[in-house]
């Protein structure tokens, strides 16, 4: 490995010492208004192709300069309020990175018009969004209530929970979803309805159902979910549905048929729910399509670790989470996760209620604002909208919310960030600590340096992740010419995926992608670029040759 630094003189001039302090923290160019040009968005022209950027980080750069491009990534969850082509391409405008599909709704036929509908978007505008499929996956739950949203349930009441299936309601009998739900529970157990709803303990074990007394009374919601306590521990994985049913595989097989970048499981348990999701995936031959974990249950806090590891990416699911764990412990389980997150390399999303209350009104509570800022504040990857843009009348400005909030944030902490820069050793062997402590110098050197962008040749994202994992104050620009690497490059922080062919000769590459960068004027002539790189360096050489260098744009 070499690191080194190409024509000092040009890097030392007195320009940067005077222009650059500023910059680093991000005085200059940069400018993140808080005002509202979210519905419209930027001035978009379709000519992404040559260079294989989007245009809306091309817009977005044109207006606030290399500083001022957005970090944090977005998601967005497509519902009926926004799967019209129009709504689709409003919400590409507005920023969003990834389409998140929930197969819980609507029809197959339905999400496969949208993905198309996003598909088309991207050719024929430039935008570049990935598609993300999420699984509905099976949780044990009550069956309806026969047309009432929910039924109270007094203290020592005595209820039959049954798997029985009748229509209408019976008083005081719940029908379960699950055949085998009672399988290896106990008389003193508890069933526990939506995370403490409501408890009740079981008194008797009847056939296949179960007879309980009301221990805790409350209220019980139509589909509420289901969940069994022993001695004040949750009875695990053994009790309750696989975590990928019949229809989330029949989902999944869509999803590939479709090429989704991306597929969410829904209440995973353990690694081994990742793990065979991705061996299935790889004897497709689909193992580009990256698997996320949605942490939303108690099980998978107690396999945190081993889940992330095995997964590409994990999902902080607050709602069903916070069905499960007291909510006031819901924070720093967030922040625990994301940091997590950031020590292994993978992305995280914080998801649902970030602006719940913009499902209904066009602005955001306070708190909501705070809500989003921390998450951004705590170096998350990506931010999700759930309702508010799939059945919201205001999802372009929540959107808008979202990038302004976290432009904002970033802003702030790009100073702090400074002290934070350097994340424990990951890799064992030499060759990939060698490509991790590349990826930790070169963001050191970037920030104390305050080049304006980090450049970085990867075939997978791999390096460009390690870049992104120390959360640099340039923006990271990765060419790859991948495109499957391009768009799971959308959920990485701070990274501008491009897409172009790549030579083997690293210089080739580098003149070639200067020369590019420059005639569309998304760099100008005196910006101090970082180059990393772990291609081979020149054909004379085809071994990888990985290499930090500072170049000036001539
Ligand atoms: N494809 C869809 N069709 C209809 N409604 C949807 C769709 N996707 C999401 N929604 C609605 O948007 C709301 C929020 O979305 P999400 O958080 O993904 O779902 P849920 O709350 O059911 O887990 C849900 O209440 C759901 O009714
Ligand atoms: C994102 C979540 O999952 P879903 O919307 O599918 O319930 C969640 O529970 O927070
Ligand atoms: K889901
Ligand atoms: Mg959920």
């Amino acid at each position: 490995m070499a690191a080194s630094i190409t024509n000092p003189l040009i890097c030392g001039q007195i320009r940067l010492q005077t222009r650059f302090p500023a910059r680093a923290l991000g005085n200059s160019r940069v400018r993140v208004r808080v005002g509202v040009r979210a519905a419209a968005g930027p001035v978009l022209e379709k000519k992404g192709a040559a260079i294989g950027v989007d245009v809306v980080s091309e817009a977005e750069l044109k207006e606030k300069g290399l500083m001022g491009l957005r970090k944090t990534k977005l998601v967005c969850t497509v519902g009926p309020a926004c799967s019209s082509d129009e709504g689709l391409e409003k919400l590409a405008i507005g920023g969003m990175n990834v389409a998140r599909l929930n197969m819980c709704h609507n029809s197959r036929e339905w999400h496969q018009r949208v993905i198309r509908a996003i598909r088309r978007l991207n050719q024929e505008k430039g935008f570049c969004v990935a598609v993300m499929i999420d699984t509905e996956g099976s949780q044990m739950h009550m069956v309806g209530l026969g047309g009432d949203s929910s039924v109270k349930a007094e203290d020592g009441s005595m209820w039959l929970f049954t798997t029985e299936k009748f229509e209408g309601y019976r008083p005081c009998t719940v029908q379960v979803n699950y055949e085998g739900f009672a399988e290896g529970i106990l008389v003193g157990d508890e069933v526990v309805v939506d995370g403490g709803m409501a408890t009740f303990e079981v008194v008797e074990k009847v056939g296949n159902d179960l007879l309980c007394k009301c221990s805790d009374p409350g209220l019980l919601l139509s589909r509420a979910k289901l969940s069994f306590r022993r001695n004040g521990e949750l009875v695990g994985k053994s009790v309750g549905p696989p975590t990928l049913s019949a229809k989330d595989w029949a989902d999944i097989e869509f999803g590939i048929s479709e090429g989704v970048d991306f597929i969410a499981v829904s209440f995973v348990k353990d690694a081994n729910d990742i793990e065979n999701l991705k061996s299935y995936l790889s004897e497709r031959s689909s193992d580009s399509i990256k698997v996320l974990a949605k942490i939303e249950s108690l099980e998978s806090l107690k396999n945190l670790l081993d889940i992330i590891e095995a997964s590409d990416g994990i999902m902080v699911a607050r709602g069903d989470l916070g069905v499960e764990v007291p909510l006031e412990q819901i924070p720093t389980i967030q922040e625990k996760i994301t940091l997590m997150c950031r020590q292994l390399n993978k992305p995280v999303i914080i998801a649902s209620q970030l602006l719940e209350s913009m499902v209904e009104y066009p602005t955001p509570t306070r708190a909501e604002v705070a809500d989003v800022s921390q998450a951004v504040r705590q170096n998350a990857d990506a931010l999700m909208l759930s309702g508010e843009s799939a059945v919201g009348s205001y999802a372009d400005k929540a959107l808008s919310v979202l990038r302004m909030t976290s432009g904002r944030m970033e802003l702030w902490s790009r100073e702090e960030n400074q002290k934070n820069l350097f994340p424990p050793q990951l890799a064992i062997s030499l060759p990939d600590r060698v490509t991790e402590q590349t990826c930790n110098c070169a963001v050191q050197m970037a920030n104390n340096l305050g080049v304006d962008a980090i450049f970085v040749y990867t075939k997978h994202g791999l390096m460009a992740s390690l870049l992104s994992r120390n959360r640099p104050n340039p923006p990271v620009f990765a060419f790859t010419d991948n495109a499957n690497a391009r768009m799971a490059m959308n959920l990485n922080w701070g990274i501008i995926p491009f897409e172009l062919p790549l030579s083997a000769d690293m210089e080739i590459n580098i003149k070639n992608t200067f020369s590019l960068v420059k005639k569309r004027s998304i760099v100008n002539v005196g910006d101090v670029i970082l180059v990393v790189s772990d291609l081979s360096h020149s054909s004379a050489v085809p071994s990888v040759f990985q290499s930090i260098q500072v170049r000036t744009i001539a």
